[in-house]
């Protein structure tokens, strides 16, 4: 048998014995509340690991390279020399958005070529298993030989092979070659019998002309080549691409060594659909990130029957969203270490700050001296980071939510390009403390992440303005010197406020002036500590993160009275779907969303710095001209 036969064949389905350890311990922790997305990526971790005490997370990225016959068609925003231009870039420059996503996710990085159409001897540190100078156009013909086919997955085996004897456990591939999301279009339409209108998407942000362009190029590959849907290697062979093959090997050789694959973009998605034709119970060892904005990202992550759970509208591959997952995992993991552990935490990993018990008589700082003095936000910053995060060498707006965030997070600090280590702070309110494994879990999640907690704890039987009062005092003095906030309650009252003030479809019931008339009255106190807390921390100039679903809705109506305060409260309902949370714990993973945004603002490089060419199609053909802003 060769390789890839003897992988497929040691691929084991996932060891149920090791999640279950968990599961239990999780169930006795946080009893009645089913696994949220980040339980249910650390049980599937566990369960492909066979580990069922936690260690620390040890990741490789590993970036494939290769170009593509079919981009002669014009089907990429962008022209075939970036291919090598950016592979240059991940190791000369380094100024890649795989460069910046693996020094944020502390991850290791491999750059291979299988298939640059281009002399790549000069480039230092790249891996070489070129299998050709490109695939053939598939608009014509096969892509490449069903022997070229198997080599790129044997290929992808063997470097998965490597990596996970090096103790690695946790693969992040990610991809670069021009004209792959025709590929992989190709790849989705087979493998999910979807129209070639279905299955094409934009990819690098190209112009409607060349989306008509490219989805008859689609259907003239499908239609010339008639890939066998029942033979992962034909699909692969005939309309794929030599690094989809080996990304698809390194999935099948890290399940073979119960190693997990994070997915990234459609691309990978496509690479998983063939590495699933090959080996179906590959998929057990398959954890899913976010769903982009390739048309077919959805249809292709529902086959595979993974659920996404980061919905930030990138278009690019490079391992991006695979490694904000990745920070998520092991922000599970090290709560579970914790509670493994069992200690309650130490006397200094949560303050407490404790209500007064007398009202406060007059306060200066009422909402309305917060509403005349909001400051505004610095929309020159704003305008000079937009224009940087333009030109870095990336499709235009590849990295979606992202950049608007870093552009916010420029208005909001009036810094042009903000420093990466801005300070950050979980405040979550509440009547009663937190549970011993709540504390145990959350004091070790803030603490990863540099996020110290502080419980804000209300005195039941005061009025609605003490709790505001003590909110706004206590946001006030956290975010002094904090340019992010975490903001929450300790205990779940999402569906008694809910309730209260939601129409059935979600919308706000009430008029934003009568909201807390309507606000039942034992819930008064929490609802009014929150809302001085989030005109307090706006006002000194702080990004709130929502901490659960009750505080976002007091948050929506918030900033209707407060309209000026609107910039500074993120709402990542619509970015993460981690279902329901435990406290605290959505403000942490919005909070790895915003530092991920400040890692592309911080370490990414222009297209003029790292001498990769622009776009020639598309909006990008206007912004990124060189020498342009940010260049
Ligand atoms: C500068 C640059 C960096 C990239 N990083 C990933 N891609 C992504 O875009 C390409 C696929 O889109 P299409 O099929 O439209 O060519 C791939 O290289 C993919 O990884 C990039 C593309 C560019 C231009
Ligand atoms: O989702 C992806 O993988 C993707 C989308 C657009 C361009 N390149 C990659």
């Amino acid at each position: 048998m060769s390789l890839l036969e003897t992988t497929i064949a040691s691929i084991q389905p996932a060891n149920e014995p090791a999640a279950a350890e968990a599961a239990t311990l999780l169930d006795t922790a946080f009893p009645g509340l089913p696994a949220d997305a980040l339980g249910a990526l650390l049980l599937r971790y566990l369960r492909a690991t066979g580990k069922s005490a936690p260690e620390a997370l040890r990741r490789c990225t590993i970036l494939c390279c290769a170009d593509h016959g079919v981009a002669a068609e014009g089907v990429s925003a962008y022209p075939p020399e970036t291919t090598v231009q950016m592979t240059a870039n991940y190791l000369l420059s380094q100024g890649a958005a795989a460069n910046a996503f693996a020094a944020y996710a502390a991850s290791d990085l491999l750059v291979v070529d299988l298939g640059i159409a281009a002399d790549t001897g000069g480039i230092p540190g790249l891996v070489d298993y070129k299998i050709a100078r490109g695939t053939k156009n598939m608009a014509q013909g096969p892509a490449m030989t069903r022997d070229e086919a198997r080599r790129a997955v044997e290929t992808g085996i063997k470097i998965a092979a490597a990596i996970a004897a090096q103790g690695y456990t946790c693969f992040l591939p990610g991809e670069m070659g021009i004209a792959n999301t025709t590929a992989s279009a190709c790849i989705a339409a087979t493998l999910c019998d979807l129209t070639p209108e279905q299955a094409t998407g934009r990819g690098t942000n190209i112009s409607d002309e060349r989306l008509r362009k490219k989805v008859s190029i689609v259907a003239r590959a499908l239609a010339v080549n008639a890939p066998d849907a029942r033979d992962g290697l034909d699909v692969l062979a005939k309309v794929g691409g030599f690094e989809l093959g080996a990304i698809a090997g390194i999935m099948l050789g890290a399940a073979a060594h119960h190693a997990v694959t994070i997915l990234d973009g459609f691309n990978s998605s496509a690479a998983a659909l063939i590495a699933q034709a090959l080996a179906p119970s590959v998929t057990d060892y398959l954890l899913p990130s976010h769903q982009g904005g390739e048309r077919a990202h959805g249809a292709a992550l529902r086959k595979l029957g993974l659920t996404p759970h980061l919905f930030l509208d990138l278009r690019l591959g490079e391992a991006c969203g695979s490694s904000i997952t990745s920070r998520f995992l092991g922000l599970a993991l090290t709560m579970l270490a914790a509670l493994h552990e069992g200690h309650a935490p130490a006397e200094d990993d949560i303050s407490l700050e404790v209500m007064p018990a007398q009202a406060p008589k007059v306060t200066d700082k009422t909402f309305n001296f917060y509403l005349r003095t909001m400051p505004e936000l610095d929309k020159s910053a704003m305008a000079v980071c937009q224009g940087r995060l333009d030109h870095l060498a990336k499709p235009l707006y590849s990295l979606g939510h992202l950049e608007s965030i870093a552009a916010e997070l420029a208005g909001i600090s009036c810094e042009e390009r903000p420093d990466k280590d801005i300070g950050q702070a979980l405040l979550l309110f509440g009547t009663q403390g937190l549970p011993d494994a709540e504390s145990i879990a959350l004091a070790a999640a803030s603490h990863d992440i540099c996020m110290p907690l502080t419980l804000g704890r209300l005195r039941e039987g005061l009025p609605p303005t003490a709790g505001f009062d003590f909110g706004r005092v206590t946001a006030e003095d956290i975010t002094f010197d904090t340019l992010l906030l975490g903001l929450g309650l300790t205990g779940d009252i999402e569906d008694e406020l809910t309730a209260a003030l939601c129409t059935e479809d979600g919308g706000l019931r009430y008029a934003p002036e009568e909201f807390l008339a309507h606000v039942p009255e034992h819930l008064r106190l929490t609802v009014s500590a929150l809302v001085g807390a989030i005109v307090a921390a706006a006002h000194n100039s702080s990004l709130i993160l929502p901490a659960d679903a009750a505080t976002d809705l007091v948050a929506r109506y918030t900033e209707l009275l407060a309209k000026d305060a609107r910039p500074y409260i993120l709402h990542t309902g619509d970015l993460l779907a981690l279902g329901r949370t435990r406290p605290g714990v959505t403000a942490c993973a919005s909070a790895l969303i915003v530092r991920a945004a400040l890692s592309v603002l911080c370490d990414m490089k222009t297209f003029a710095e790292t001498k990769v060419a622009p776009a020639n199609d598309g909006p990008g053909k206007e912004r990124q001209k060189a020498g342009t802003a940010g260049a």
